[in-house]
């Protein structure tokens, strides 16, 4: 049974099923622990200012799969960036009621559906620097958050966000924060230790800007993909932005619906990968990522039910 509702606005026609049918309550929770070990949804989505006063916890491992050794910058980026979260994230993130949330990938599908209360819809959460100015037809326009590091921050953020779009920084390294800090505090620009130049100027509210808990990386990277938190200096490897993004709405939302993942065979050369630049497979060469074994996680998750796929995978 197909039970959807997409606005004019946003228009984009796929068919989803009917939640309460998809997703009886609790029923998530034990697919996801199937694919998790020791799943738990008690992980606050963000980072918090108090936690950094007095560090009780001190986190096993540094960026960008724990906190330690950067508490200090920490301590400073989130007093400029401690801002309540919205209401409407707030409550997903809180546990109330049935969730739902497009967490999509770079070519991420903005969808208005209404399902019958009580459901609390959190569409669509972009990733990078994936534009929708001029793509509104294709990839809507509502963006509730948007993940991003320095490197991938959108030059011009007002025009690629909404006003209360939520700007979620995703630490890398230490000089994520450094970034943050200089960006937000007006300070003194340091361009060295990026491996991309980032914005320079960033026209955004700092109201705007939350830091993801490293914690669902360490469980994308750990659970997800079995990586060894300890890798040695010339085997590294990391989790993509957007398997990251799939695990993050996993630990929050009842029903997830991905659209614009999977990439081409490594043969194909000349297929782009996004649907806003003219790019290939072979520009990730260098990327750290390792796509075929993302494509089994998604795949599993897929099977398991846990996602939805909107698009061709
Ligand atoms: C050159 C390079 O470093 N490219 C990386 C880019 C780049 O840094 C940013 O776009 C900013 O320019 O970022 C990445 O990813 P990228 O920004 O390309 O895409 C976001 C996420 O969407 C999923 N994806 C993308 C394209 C595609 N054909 N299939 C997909 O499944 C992936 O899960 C991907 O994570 C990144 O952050 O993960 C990974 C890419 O490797
Ligand atoms: C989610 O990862 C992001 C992106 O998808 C990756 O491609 C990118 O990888 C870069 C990697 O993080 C860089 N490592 C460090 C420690 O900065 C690596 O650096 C090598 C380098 C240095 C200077 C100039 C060019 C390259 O470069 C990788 C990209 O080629 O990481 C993203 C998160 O930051």
């Amino acid at each position: 049974m197909a039970w959807y509702y997409i606005s004019r606005e946003e228009s984009f026609s796929f068919p989803v099923q009917d939640v309460r049918m998809a997703c009886p309550q609790g029923e998530m929770e034990k697919k996801v622990t199937l694919l998790i070990g020791n799943y738990t949804r008690d992980h606050p989505m963000f980072l918090h200012l108090n936690d950094y006063f007095w560090v009780k916890n001190r986190s096993p491992y540094e960026l960008p799969y724990g906190t330690k050794g950067s508490e200090d910058i920490l301590l400073r980026v989130l007093a400029i960036t401690s801002y309540s979260v919205p209401e409407s994230i707030q409550r997903v993130s809180a546990g109330d009621g049935k969730r739902d949330a497009n967490g999509t990938g770079h070519g991420e599908i903005g969808t208005r559906m209404q399902y019958p209360l009580p459901h609390l819809v959190l569409p669509p959460l972009r990733l990078n620097n994936a534009p929708v100015h001029g793509y509104e037809a294709d990839v809507g326009s509502k963006t509730t958050m948007r993940l991003f590091y320095p490197e991938s921050a959108h030059f011009d953020p007002r025009r690629e966000n909404n006003p209360d779009t939520l700007l979620v920084l995703v630490p890398f390294k230490p000089m994520d924060f450094q970034w943050l800090e200089m960006i937000l505090n007006d300070k003194k620009r340091i361009r060295k230790g990026f491996w991309k130049q980032p914005p320079l100027i960033w026209d955004a509210n700092p109201e705007q800007v939350r830091i993801l808990n490293p914690y669902f990386m360490e469980i994308t990277a750990a659970k997800l993909l079995n990586l060894s938190m300890k890798q040695p200096r010339k085997i590294k490897q990391k989790p993509t932005t957007g398997l990251l993004a799939i695990t993050l709405a996993l630990h929050f939302c009842d029903l997830v619906h991905i659209a614009g993942f999977g990439y081409p065979n490594s043969a194909n050369k000349k297929q782009s990968i996004h649907y806003y630049e003219q790019i290939t497979l072979k520009s990730m060469a260098a990327s750290e990522h390792n796509v075929s074994h993302e494509a089994l996680a998604i795949k599993r998750m897929l099977e398991l039910g846990v996602v939805k796929n909107l698009t061709h995978f």
